[in-house]
């Protein structure tokens, strides 16, 4: 199954139960556009060197497409393709009045010196720069992009456009950047796991937890959990693993990576393979890597009873049958790590309006439209008899679809 049919197999399941009809389905399931580029640059060697770069943008509905952007060298259009759509159901949520859209480059940042990415960076917006804009499409951190690359992006397209700060978010805090951005994602993952452990009656302090990414997402969910006396047994980054059934020190792992680059090597645990994270002995397993590696082969192995998803797209549709029907709750990432892009909503509407808000007034915020998303997600899910994931699918299918109608087709 390619990544945009497992997206789509959840996004089928709910629109059927909702009877919305096969043209309506196949409207929402058609993203809107899909650009591919080709981004070539000189490399410091002098060779010049040939990358593609993809921008899908899914759906624009409820307003400007909204979504990351990936450096990675398994990127391709398939899956571009899988995390706009997952964008678009995600802003409807969490309610923010974006549609949906992800892009990226197939590259290997890590074999790239920083002047190379700047440049890649640079002519990816080059070549962009007509179907991305404030009112049209902003982009966002994903895996291996952070804020200096949004810096890039907004000069470039300044370039072209004139100042325009808010066509991109994640930015740096001296560049229209909004404060709590960074660890907006991992918190947003935090409120939702307070609301649904208090729902199964566990709270944070003294359950154990275990992460399998140690990136932005991962580390600050690792540190906001820990500060709420979560007991994190095992993380894993793509170099390998640490466990400690104890619960780890996160405050000196996060030394450690600082130091070394990655969380293999740490001395407060003991070592073991990224995959051993996913069924480590735990009541809340959280992946935030990346997607498709909770499978038909390894469900059955995992000892959980929560899966929370921090990475877009963690879990086949195979594994999600076989989580159902082992009782496994899964709080899906359309919900879960939806933090970020609410985040980054602020981080907008500062831009537009010319102003900065406290961190305080962020993470409250935050706090709201992630409780009320939690809410309105599981009441649907408790009415239909229905999975988290099912109901949250029905929720944005709701809100996108009727905003289609009403627009107009
Ligand atoms: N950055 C954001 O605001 C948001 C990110 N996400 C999703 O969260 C996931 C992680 O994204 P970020 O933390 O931003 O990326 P990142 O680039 O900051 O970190 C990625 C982490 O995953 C690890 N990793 C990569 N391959 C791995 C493997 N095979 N096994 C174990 N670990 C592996 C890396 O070593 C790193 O620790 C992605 O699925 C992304 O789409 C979702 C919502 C928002
Ligand atoms: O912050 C954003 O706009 C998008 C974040 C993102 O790519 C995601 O939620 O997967």
């Amino acid at each position: 199954m390619s990544a945009v049919e497992g997206t789509n197999y959840f996004f089928r399941k709910a629109a059927r139960i909702m009877d919305v009809g096969t043209p309506i389905e196949t409207l929402l399931a058609t993203p809107l556009r899909e650009v591919k580029v080709q981004v070539s640059i000189e490399m410091d060697s002098g060779e010049i060197r040939t990358f593609l770069g993809y921008r899908i943008q899914h759906d624009n509905s409820r307003g400007p497409m909204k979504g990351g952007l990936r450096y990675h060298p398994m990127l391709d259009q398939d899956e571009c393709s899988s995390l706009a759509s997952l964008m678009t159901w995600k802003t409807a949520v969490v309610n923010v009045p974006y549609g949906g859209a992800k892009g990226g480059i197939a590259c290997d940042p890590s074999q790239l010196s920083l002047k190379e990415l700047e440049r890649l960076t640079r002519k990816y917006v080059d070549q962009v720069q007509d179907v991305i804009g404030p009112t049209r499409d902003i982009p966002a951190p994903d895996v291996n992009t952070n804020p200096q690359v949004m810096a890039w992006i907004m000069d470039q397209y300044s370039r072209y456009h004139g100042h325009s700060p808010a066509v991109v978010t994640g930015k740096p805090l001296e560049l229209y950047g909004s404060k709590g951005r960074e660890a907006a994602t991992g918190r947003g993952l935090l409120y939702v796991c307070r609301e649904i452990l208090r729902d199964l009656g566990l709270p944070v302090k003294g359950t154990r937890f275990a992460l399998q990414g140690f990136g932005n997402v991962g580390s600050h969910t690792a540190q906001l959990l820990w500060e709420d006396g979560g007991i994190v047994v095992a993380v894993a980054d793509v170099l390998g693993g640490v466990r400690n059934p104890q619960g780890l020190d996160i405050p000196s792992l996060f030394e450690h990576v600082k130091r070394t680059g990655t969380v293999t090597g740490f001395a407060g645990g003991s070592p073991c393979s990224n995959d051993d994270v996913l069924t480590a002995d735990c009541e809340v397993l959280i992946p935030a890597a990346l997607g498709h590696v909770l499978t038909r082969e390894n469900a059955p192995a995992v000892r959980a009873r929560l899966i929370i998803e921090g990475a877009n797209g963690p879990t086949q549709p195979e594994a999600d049958e076989i989580f159902e029907k082992r009782g496994i709750f899964v709080v899906p990432d359309v919900l879960a790590s939806a933090g970020g892009v609410t985040v980054s909503y602020f981080e907008w509407v500062q831009n537009l309006q010319h102003l900065s808000w406290e961190e305080e007034r962020v993470n409250a915020e935050l706090e709201k439209t992630m409780k009320e998303a939690y809410e309105r997600v599981a009441q649907v899910a408790r009415s239909r008899k229905v999975s988290m994931r099912t109901a949250a699918y029905i929720l944005a299918i709701g809100r996108v679809g009727k905003a289609t109608v009403l627009r107009g087709i």
